[in-house]
């Protein structure tokens, strides 16, 4: 097989003979999901294709389109190589992400928090307006109960009493 790129998986060390898969270096195991961006496709070759775990039974080819995306999870469980290229030059953007806190970045981390701020005030000046429903001098023809819905949202449940 003449190749532009062995079949490999993204995140794990591929053993075509027993077909498993080492997440372990030099693989580059903190990737999670592979997306390749395709630039061009102006040249002969280079389809890409998808295998069984040993290396060898195609599964699946993939033509690179000006523009097309293709994204498939980055373990073992998604082998692939290039075909070789024989005319032209074919351009492709890979691109990687990952869930591994160590890799997150800074900027999302801060609007994470923001966000979770935002949401605990807003959380705190509804319990304010309640209590303060409950202490108005007219006697209140609904209690007001808060419950803890399984995703953490606060829910309210109007109790007749
Ligand atoms: O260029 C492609 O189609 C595949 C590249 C690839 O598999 C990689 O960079 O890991
Ligand atoms: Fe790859």
């Amino acid at each position: 097989m003449d190749l532009s790129h062995p079949v490999h998986a993204d995140n794990c060390v591929l053993d075509p003979d027993t077909g498993e898969c080492w997440r372990e270096p030099p693989a580059y195991t903190y990737r999670d999901y592979s997306g390749l961006l395709y630039l061009n496709d102006d040249f002969k070759g280079g389809d890409l294709f998808f295998t069984q775990p040993n290396a060898l039974t195609v599964t699946a080819q993939v033509r690179p389109r000006c523009g097309r995306l293709v994204a498939f999870s980055s373990g073992g469980e998604n082998p692939h190589g290039v075909w070789a290229v024989t005319r032209g030059r074919r351009c492709a953007l890979a691109l990687w992400h990952t869930w591994a806190p160590e890799h997150r970045e800074q900027e999302w981390t801060e609007a994470k928090e923001l966000l979770q701020e935002e949401e605990e005030e807003e959380e705190e000046e509804e319990e304010e307006e309640i209590l303060s429903r409950d202490l108005s001098p007219e006697p209140p023809s609904h209690k007001l109960q808060r419950v803890q819905d399984k995703a953490g949202k606060l829910l309210r449940v109007r109790e007749e009493l």
